[in-house]
């Protein structure tokens, strides 16, 4: 039995991200933690015919035998959510409105995701943590404190998910090569906003050829992908459908390979130094958070590997922005994690 909780179920991402889990054979129990609409939420998916179970205790099937999928934070509703989960994904927190960098959410995210994750580290202390809420290259770090402080701190189970960055590599390279987005793999490392972006263009296989007239412009595009959307939102927010596609993506991956699925690896921002094969990547790299492609399997994150053999020179001058921006964010969100401000 697999189950699976998506906290901040009924927003932009929450939303579709719980539909697409709902209809994943590999889930068995659904659970939808919101601070709002949650119990409308999983009315709605428990009509669905696939395997997840959920019947909404709005229905007032609060009985022992029933799975109950939707949950408020009256009643410890987030710690029942929580409990015995074996995956939790975290999109839950405030987007961008045109104008603001993710690092403008963090004085509201970084409570959010802290307060999620201390519940996740009491009740469900060995489960996977994807965590989407911005801006991740800080709520990870911050995750990974909490975790460190109630002692139940495996760097192999929490990912920051990076996959909506490589989603877009490939559609992007997809236009300009002709080739199939599908039949691409194109590495992006680093974090998750701006230059902490790093697209590796030189290592896509199978691989093409991209035009030095069109280089900047598309590491551009995939660095700043998230803002093309902010901006034709227009006040609305952010991605959301390709955030939900993203996230399912690389919690299905991840689902497979704890079934013991061989050869799954994706790019997701880990804690290097905890995962083996990880304290060589994070010395080379330079930051102990760090996307890298990642083999995942039983344990969650099985491998961490070295992706800068043989990049170019305009890579390695990415890289050198990279990490000198993505240093800071982690900072501050070990920071925050031990020294919250006082309310
Ligand atoms: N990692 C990535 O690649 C991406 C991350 N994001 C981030 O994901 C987050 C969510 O984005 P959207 O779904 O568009 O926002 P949204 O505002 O539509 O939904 C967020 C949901 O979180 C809920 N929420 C707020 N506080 C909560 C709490 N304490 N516990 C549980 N739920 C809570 C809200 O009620 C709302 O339903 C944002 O921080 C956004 O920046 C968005 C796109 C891509
Ligand atoms: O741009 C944003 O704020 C949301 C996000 O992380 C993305 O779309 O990559």
């Amino acid at each position: 039995m697999v189950k699976a909780v998506v906290a901040g179920a009924s927003g932009g991402i929450g939303q579709p991200l719980s539909l697409l889990l709902k209809l994943c054979p590999l889930v068995d129990e659904l659970a939808l933690y919101d601070v709002v609409n949650t119990p409308g939420v999983a009315a709605d998916l428990s009509h669905i015919s696939s395997n997840a179970v959920s019947i909404p205790i709005s229905l007032g099937f609060g009985t022992d035998d029933w799975k109950i999928a939707g949950y408020l934070p009256k009643d410890d509703g987030a710690k029942a959510a929580f409990k015995g989960a074996d995956i939790i994904v975290i999109p839950a927190g405030i987007p961008r409105k045109p104008g603001m960098t993710r690092d403008d959410l963090f004085n509201i995210n970084a409570g959010i995701v802290k307060g999620l994750i201390e519940i996740a580290a009491e009740v469900a202390p060995t489960a996977f943590i994807l965590v989407i809420s911005n801006p991740v290259n800080s709520t990870v770090p911050i995750s990974a404190e909490v975790l460190k402080s109630k002692g139940v701190f495996n760097p192999q189970r929490l990912f920051g998910v990076t996959t909506l960055d490589i989603v877009r590599a490939e559609t992007f390279v997809s236009e300009i090569s002709g080739k199939a987005p599908t039949e691409l793999t194109v590495p992006v490392i680093g974090g998750h906003s701006g230059e902490t972006i790093v697209p590796l263009f030189s290592k896509v296989t199978p691989s093409v050829s991209i035009p030095s007239d069109k280089y900047d412009a598309l590491v551009n595009r995939v660095q700043f992908g998230g803002d093309e959307v902010v901006k034709a939102k227009d006040g609305a927010g952010s991605a959301t459908l390709s955030m939900a596609f993203a996230g399912f993506r690389f919690a299905e991956k991840l689902l497979k390979a704890i079934k013991g699925e061989k050869g799954l690896v994706e790019p997701t921002y880990v804690y290097l130094p905890g995962v083996p094969g990880g304290k060589e990547v994070a010395e080379v790299v330079g930051c102990d958070f760090f996307s890298v492609p990642v083999e995942l399997g039983p344990n969650g994150a099985e491998k961490a590997t070295n992706p800068l053999a043989g990049i170019t020179e305009k890579e390695k001058e990415l890289l050198a922005a990279c990490t000198k921006g993505l240093k800071g964010n982690i900072e501050k969100g070990v920071t925050f994690a031990h020294n919250p401000p006082q309310k």
